[in-house]
């Protein structure tokens, strides 16, 4: 359709694990950018971060890809990709993974060029984030200057805005981020909820229900696995 910009939402993360609120904030986006009439979300991929990334009590890719997996079974849109975690031999900077799925499309595009009409244009990779990654840009050595400058600029980034943070302030203070505002998408997810990849960890190891927070599949799979410190229930042994 001409004016409408084609997307594809990449969200990089532990996924330790994979909740509903990370399969939410792919619907919320899309649903809001479908809105503006701007755009046409194609594709939603989930990219696990890698072992090496080192963050405490990270559990090893091959569960994290497994969960995540089983978490998108229902999904039409969204998949899994296990470049980053699996194919990687060490931990990519975020705009390392924007640049090969990027590239990605643009092989199968040349692949697929006799097929395809010359004005259609190639979808583009925009990274999906919450606020919190967003302000993590402020956070000191933690990102390359020319890496927050690339994503921001060449790919753009679509932020859901998680309740008690403040993004469009977090945009206007930072130089960068308000000098490339056309390409920051900020959504508001108006149904909020406080489910973390954090807080299903601790009720998990506390031996608590995480029932309606996250797919059952997971729940079973963390289960039958004995992951986070939970343990098969007697009755379902
Ligand atoms: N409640 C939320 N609202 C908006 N975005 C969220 C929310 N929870 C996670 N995200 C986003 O999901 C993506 C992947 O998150 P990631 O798994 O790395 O962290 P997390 O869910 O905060 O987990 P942890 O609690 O283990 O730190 C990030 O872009 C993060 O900002
Ligand atoms: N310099 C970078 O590219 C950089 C820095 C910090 C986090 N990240 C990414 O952000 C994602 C989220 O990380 P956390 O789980 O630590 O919030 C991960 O995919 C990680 O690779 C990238």
């Amino acid at each position: 359709m001409p004016g409408v910009t084609k997307i594809i939402l990449l969200a990089c993360g532990s996924f330790n694990p994979i909740t509903n609120m990370h399969l939410r904030l792919f619907e919320v986006a899309r649903d809001a950018l479908h809105a503006t009439g701007r755009y046409s979300v194609t594709e939603g991929i989930i990219s696990p971060v890698h072992d090496d990334y080192g963050k405490k009590g990270l559990l090893s890719s091959y569960h994290r890809n497994s969960m995540a997996k089983l978490a998108t079974e229902t999904s039409d849109w969204i998949r899994v990709d296990t470049w980053e975690s699996e194919i990687q031999t060490k931990w990519s900077p975020t705009v390392t993974v924007l640049r090969h799925h990027q590239n990605q499309i643009e092989c199968k595009r040349r692949r697929l060029d006799s097929n395809i009409r010359s004005e259609e244009e190639v979808a583009q990779i925009k990274l999906l984030c919450g606020a919190d990654l967003l302000e993590s840009f402020s956070v000191p050595d933690l990102w390359k200057e020319e890496d927050k400058e690339e994503i921001v600029s060449k790919f753009g980034i679509v932020c859901i805005t998680r309740s008690g943070s403040d993004a469009a302030k977090f945009v206007y203070e930072s130089d960068l981020l308000s000098t490339h505002s056309s390409k920051i998408e900020l959504i508001n997810e108006w149904i909020y909820n406080e489910i973390s990849a954090t807080k299903i960890r601790r009720a998990l190891a506390r031996g608590q229900s995480v029932k309606y927070l996250i797919p059952d599949a997971i729940i079973k799979y963390i289960k039958a696995n004995g992951l986070y410190g939970s343990s098969v229930p007697v009755m379902n042994k």
